[in-house]
């Protein structure tokens, strides 16, 4: 297709279609993996907590409360008063003493097995599956590059690759939310390709961005700059953001993607060194797609939470835990939004 052919279709932030494709790779094999553990027969048989349900099943409560979510949205548990059950769907139908059990017919029909391993292993240590594992998944591998604090150019290029695609609605998205035109200087920190500073500089031109990430990223993000034609507005710099001073002209921090790579405890950290480099009256913008408060959903989020737990450190986090992590920082009026990029919510928070 033509450039100008593709630049004459109308410019819809929603890719939720194509997310809700990739995403469903992981339904069998959550189900699988919990028909394997035994979460179906012991939440048939009562109620429980998941800290309970995780001391009764041997598994990784972290890890667990992250499949309850998942099959949750799937219909297939439910939460009340901070209790989980099976549902009725569930008694009936995975429960391995029913009549009728659907749990021989998804064990073979289910041709995902490297996924499934790797839900398995992670739900039983609460950890990434292990070095093997992590040298034959391409999306397992890569992370495991930015944690080093360093990366070749060629990771650099497949990354940035990689995270553009998954980020071009949602940027779009971002870029129409009026709060972008308050501020002076928008830092993209752990930018990839820096499509998101790009499209919140093309949507305000007043607005000056630095894109933030590893020397090597900032670098690769330099050429989406460019091809954007985007340079007189868009800079970029080469910044460790754990180890290194962070850049002092921005008035406001936007991390895309960044927090949900990182535990609890670092993103305490990442929001603690935002708000040391920030101006009173400064932002502090937090992209993510969000559980929702009661960790009970929505799919989309809990799938890519397992998505996380399985090549990250981190999680997909609820608004209210984002906004314990900020306060305990000094941010205030901790806000946020569905943008109408694809699943992507904007959290917001001032610097007093
Ligand atoms: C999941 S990607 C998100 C990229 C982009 N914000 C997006 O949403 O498309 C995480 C980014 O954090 C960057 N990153 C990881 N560790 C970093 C560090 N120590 N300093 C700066 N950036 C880092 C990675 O290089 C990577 O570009």
């Amino acid at each position: 297709m033509s450039a100008a052919h593709t630049n004459a279709l109308p410019p819809t932030p929603d890719d939720c279609a194509i997310w809700d494709i990739w995403l469903s790779q992981f339904r069998l094999p959550i189900v699988n993996v919990n028909a394997q553990v035994g979460t179906f027969a012991a939440l048939a048989e009562a109620p429980r907590t998941c800290e309970d349900l995780a001391a009764h099943l041997g598994v990784d409560a972290r890890a667990l409360a992250m499949h309850l979510a998942a099959l949750c949205a799937m219909g297939l548990a439910e939460k009340r008063l901070g209790m989980w059950r099976a549902t009725h769907l569930a008694r009936r139908w995975l429960h391995p003493d029913g009549e009728g059990y659907w749990g021989y017919f998804c064990r073979q029909i289910d041709r995902n097995t490297h996924l499934q391993g790797q839900l398995l292993e992670s739900l039983k240590t609460g950890r990434r599956p292990g070095e093997a594992a992590q040298s034959d998944g391409e999306f397992v591998a890569r992370p495991a590059e930015w944690e080093r604090g360093t990366m070749s150019a060629e990771a650099a290029r497949g990354i940035a690759a990689f995270m553009h695609a998954h980020s071009q609605a949602p940027a779009l998205g971002a870029a129409t939310q009026p709060v972008f035109s308050t501020l002076k200087c928008l830092m993209d920190v752990g930018c990839g390709s820096g499509v998101y500073g790009i499209e919140i500089a093309r949507a305000n031109p007043t607005l000056k961005v630095v894109l933030m990430d590893l020397a090597e990223m900032a670098a690769e993000a330099q050429s989406y700059v460019e091809r954007a034609g985007m340079g007189a507005q868009v800079t970029t710099a080469g910044v460790n953001m754990f180890t290194q001073e962070w850049p002092r002209e921005a008035d406001g921090h936007f991390f895309s993607n960044v927090f949900h790579d990182w535990s609890d405890e670092t993103c305490r950290l990442l929001a603690r060194k935002s708000f040391e480099a920030l101006p009173s009256g400064g932002r502090i913008f937090l992209n993510e797609i969000l559980m929702d408060d009661e960790g009970t959903g929505p799919f989309p989020a809990a799938a890519f939470s397992l998505l996380m737990l399985i090549g990250t450190l981190g999680k997909q986090y609820s608004l209210a835990e984002f906004r314990d992590i900020l306060e305990s920082a000094g941010f205030t009026q901790v806000t946020a939004e569905r943008t109408g990029g694809g699943y992507f919510s904007l959290v917001s928070a001032v610097k007093p």
